[in-house]
């Protein structure tokens, strides 16, 4: 579903990304795991279009994001929950996104009952809104389509713990009914609730994946010693 073969990336003196290659299989949440400045969301904004890669490619479904019949459609995602407009409400944000993919507007409706903003909270301008409900709304964005692929960076980021265990359970719900989802995070504990699988990477560069029983059940040691040994090697 999703596939990066051989990403690199380098924006002027820093390599952002050094040959990255992992897939992202349906039927399961991936988590993808590095401490800040790893890479992660550069590899995502590479995944949705936003960013070009030096080399290697990175597809969902075999295409490129943006080769892709009516992206929005198949493909959520959430890349940056501070890039909503302020003016707008969350109802007129749903509505917006809806009918840019073809939806009915009934899936609004759908959609804020899905994520938990109220009918009132709905109709107050997102420049009001709170982080948590500005994550909310945009995990709401980005399931309009009822889509196959999910892409979250950080979706956790503003969310109370009630509302990082709805996530949980909404985000394991979406994979057991086949969804392929990328979650990123720098939290190794978020990551370790909900994912099947890990991709860990630091300084631009994939240090190990498998699934969690495979990678130990001290996640936490074998993330800590190997984004330790990648700060080493790179100093
Ligand atoms: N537009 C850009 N121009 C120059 N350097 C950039 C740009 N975007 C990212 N970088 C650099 O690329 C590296 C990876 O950044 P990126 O934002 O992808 O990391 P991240 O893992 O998402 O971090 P965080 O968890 O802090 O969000 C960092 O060194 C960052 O400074």
């Amino acid at each position: 579903m999703i596939e990066f073969s051989h990403v690199s990336k380098a924006y002027r003196g820093v390599q952002a990304l050094d040959d990255v290659s992992f897939t992202v299989g349906p039927g399961c949440v991936t988590g993808f795991l590095g401490p800040n400045g790893a890479g992660k969301s550069t590899a995502l904004r590479i995944l949705t279009g936003l960013a070009r890669a030096t080399s290697g490619s990175a597809t969902v479904f075999g295409r490129a994001y943006a080769e892709l019949d009516n992206p929005g459609a198949r493909v959520g995602t959430l890349l940056d929950a501070g890039a909503l407009h302020p003016g707008r409400t969350g109802r007129e944000t749903l509505t917006l996104g809806a009918m840019m993919i073809g939806l009915p507007r009934a899936r609004v409706g759908e959609v804020l009952d899905l994520v938990g903003l109220t009918d009132r909270e709905a109709g107050r301008t997102v420049g009001g809104y709170s982080l948590g409900m500005r994550q909310r709304l945009c995990i709401g964005h980005a399931l309009l389509g009822r889509p196959e692929v999910l892409i979250l960076d950080e979706p956790a980021n503003g969310l109370d713990p009630q509302g990082i265990h709805w996530m949980r359970v909404l985000l394991r719900g979406l994979a057991d009914s086949g969804c392929s989802v990328l979650l990123s995070s720098h939290l190794l504990h978020e990551i370790e609730q909900v994912a099947d699988r890990v991709v860990m990477i630091g300084r631009g560069r994939i240090l190990t994946q498998g699934t969690v029983a495979e990678l130990g059940r001290n996640l936490e040691e074998t993330f800590l010693e190997l984004t330790a040994n990648a700060d080493r090697s790179a100093s």
